[in-house]
C-alpha cells in the first residue's frame, strides 16, 4: 500500500472496523437462525459465510489492523441515530445485522482492493453470498409472521381452467382467505405445475399465502409460500430439504402422536382432522373435536381444524379451543364462495376478539 501514512492508517482502520462489524453481524444473525428459528440449514449456511469471511480476511495482516485500531479516537462512536437503539423483536435485530454485514462486506471489498485485488474479490464473493442468504432469512420471517395471523385456510381445486381457477382464488383472497391451497388429484404433473405457477403469480401481490398440496418440488419450482403434506407423503424432514427454510411446511395430523412428530420435524403449521364427515375426502374414522382439544393442549404451533367444517358446525370447533380452520366444500360448493369466506372470516375474527378480551 502506498500513499501518505495517515491515509494508510485510515484505510487500515476502515478495514479493521468493517471486519469486526461483518463478523459480529454474521454471528448475530447466526444466533437468530439457530436459537429463534431453530433452522439447521440456515444456521449452517450462515456459519459457512462467517468462516468464508474469516478466510478472506486472512489476507489482511492482523498486526496492521490492530496497530491502526483507535476506538477512543473513533469519532463515529458518539454518533447515534434514533433507529439504532430501537429493536422491536429478534427479527428486527437479525434484519438490522444483515444490513450492517452487507455494508461492511462492501467496505472490505472496496478498501481491500488497495491492499490486494485478490482480497477485494474474496470479499465480493462473501457479499454476493450474503444477499442470497439474507433474502432467505427475510422471506422466511415474513411468511412466519404472516402465518401467525392466519385463521381461514381455503382448499381449492384446479377448476375448469387455469383462468377460472385464478379468478376464483383472487376473489377468495379479496374476500378474506388468509391461505389458499391448490389441491387437485385429477391433474398430472405438468397441469399441476402450470396451475400452481398461475396461482402463485395471482396471489403473490396479495396478503394471502399460497400453498401447494402434496408436492414440495412444485411448491419450490413456482416459488409458492409453502407446501402441505400428509402422513402418506414424503417425511416432513425430507420435504424441508426440498423447500428450504424460507418456505412454509404444513403437515396433516390425526392424533396427538402425529402432532408431536410434526412439531419435532419442524413443521410451521399443522392440519388437525378429520373433524366431521367430509364431502371432499372420505375417511373411516373421525378423531373429531376430542382430537382438536388434545391437539390444542399439545402445541402452540398454528393448527387448522379440517374436515367437513362450515358455518353450521364452526362453534363446535371454536369450543374445542381452535381459532383456525381449513375448509374446502363449505366454500367451493357454496352458491357464493366469496360471501361464505367473508362469513366464516367474520365469525373467526369475532371469536378471536372475544377470546383476547
Ligand atoms: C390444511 C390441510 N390439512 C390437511 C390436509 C390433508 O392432507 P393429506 O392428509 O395429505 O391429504 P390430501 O389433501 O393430500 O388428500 C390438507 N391437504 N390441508
Ligand atoms: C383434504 C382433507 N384432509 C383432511 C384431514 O383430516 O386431514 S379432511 C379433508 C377434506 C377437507 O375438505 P372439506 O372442508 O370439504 O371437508
Ligand atoms: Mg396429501
Amino acid at each position: 500500500m502506498d500513499g501518505k501514512e495517515s491515509t494508510a492508517s485510515g484505510v487500515w482502520r476502515i478495514l479493521d472496523a468493517s471486519l469486526n462489524r461483518a463478523s459480529e453481524g454474521l454471528r448475530t444473525i447466526e444466533e437468530y437462525a439457530r436459537f429463534v428459528l431453530g433452522d439447521p440449514q440456515l444456521s449452517e449456511q450462515l456459519k459457512q459465510l462467517r468462516h468464508q469471511t474469516a478466510t478472506a480476511a486472512e489476507g489482511l495482516p492482523r498486526s496492521q489492523l490492530l496497530a491502526a485500531r483507535d476506538t477512543p479516537g473513533d469519532v463515529g462512536t458518539a454518533i447515534e441515530t434514533p433507529t439504532e437503539t430501537e429493536r422491536v423483536d429478534a427479527l428486527a435485530v437479525a434484519i438490522a445485522a444483515a444490513a450492517r454485514v452487507q455494508q461492511s462486506l462492501r467496505c472490505l471489498e472496496e478498501y481491500g482492493k488497495i491492499v490486494d485485488s485478490g482480497i477485494g474479490r474474496a470479499f465480493e464473493a462473501c457479499r454476493y453470498r450474503s444477499y442470497t442468504l439474507f433474502a432467505t432469512l427475510e422471506q422466511l420471517s415474513q411468511r412466519r409472521d404472516r402465518l401467525a395471523d392466519c385463521q381461514l385456510y381455503v382448499l381449492v381445486d384446479g377448476g375448469d381452467s387455469i383462468e377460472a381457477m385464478t379468478a376464483t382464488i383472487a376473489e377468495l383472497a379479496e374476500a378474506g382467505a388468509d391461505l389458499i391451497q391448490l389441491r387437485d388429484k385429477r391433474l398430472n404433473d405438468r397441469e399441476l405445475y402450470e396451475h400452481a405457477a398461475a396461482a402463485a403469480a395471482t396471489l403473490r401481490p396479495s396478503r394471502c399465502l399460497f400453498i401447494v398440496n402434496d408436492r414440495p418440488d412444485i411448491a419450490a419450482a413456482v416459488h409458492a409460500d409453502g407446501v402441505h403434506v400428509g402422513q402418506d407423503e414424503l417425511p416432513a424432514t425430507v420435504v424441508r430439504q426440498i423447500i428450504g427454510p424460507e418456505r412454509l411446511l404444513g403437515v396433516s395430523t390425526h392424533c396427538v402422536a402425529q402432532v408431536e412428530q410434526a412439531v419435532s420435524d419442524g413443521a410451521d403449521y399443522i392440519g388437525c382432522g378429520p373433524t366431521f364427515p367430509s364431502g371432499t375426502k372420505s375417511f373411516e374414522a373421525f378423531p373429531g373435536t376430542d382430537f382438536l382439544r388434545d391437539a390444542a393442549l399439545t402445541t402452540t404451533l398454528p393448527a387448522f381444524a379440517i374436515g367437513g367444517i362450515g358455518v353450521e358446525n364452526l362453534e363446535h370447533v371454536l369450543d374445542a379451543g381452535f381459532s383456525r380452520v381449513a375448509v374446502a366444500g363449505a366454500i367451493t360448493r357454496s352458491e357464493s364462495p366469496a360471501a361464505m369466506v367473508a362469513e366464516l372470516k367474520q365469525r373467526l375474527l369475532r371469536q378471536d376478539e372475544a377470546t383476547n378480551r
